[in-house]
């Protein structure tokens, strides 16, 4: 089930009572609504970039392998536009 959101779709999604917290990583849009609790790095700072694009905070904190094993759990789509400015 993958599905390709723009960026202001994604936007939409950043409160948990209103539909889902949704994270940008590169081209992927992950579902964290069921992660919060989960998240060694804890609920707070998930909360804080819901909705937006952290690529950067992600990668800062996290390499490749975290992807490779929460990735298909949490992922549930595309980006549209992938153009960086
Ligand atoms: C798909 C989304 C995410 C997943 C699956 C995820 C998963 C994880 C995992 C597994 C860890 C444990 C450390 C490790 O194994 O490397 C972790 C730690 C952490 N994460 Fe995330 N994370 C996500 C998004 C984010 C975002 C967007 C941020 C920042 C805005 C963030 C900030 C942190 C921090 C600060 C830690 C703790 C690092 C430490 O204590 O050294 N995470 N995360």
């Amino acid at each position: 089930m993958s599905k390709t959101f723009t960026k202001a779709e994604v936007a939409g999604f950043k409160d948990e009572k209103n539909g889902g917290l949704y994270i940008i990583v590169d081209d992927g849009v992950y579902d964290v609504s069921n992660f919060l609790e989960e998240h060694p790095g804890g609920a707070k700072i998930l909360k804080r970039v819901a909705g937006k694009d952290a690529s950067k905070q992600f990668w800062k904190y996290h390499n490749a392998k975290v992807l490779e094993k929460y990735g298909s759990k949490l992922k549930i789509g595309t980006v549209a536009e992938t153009a960086k400015l």
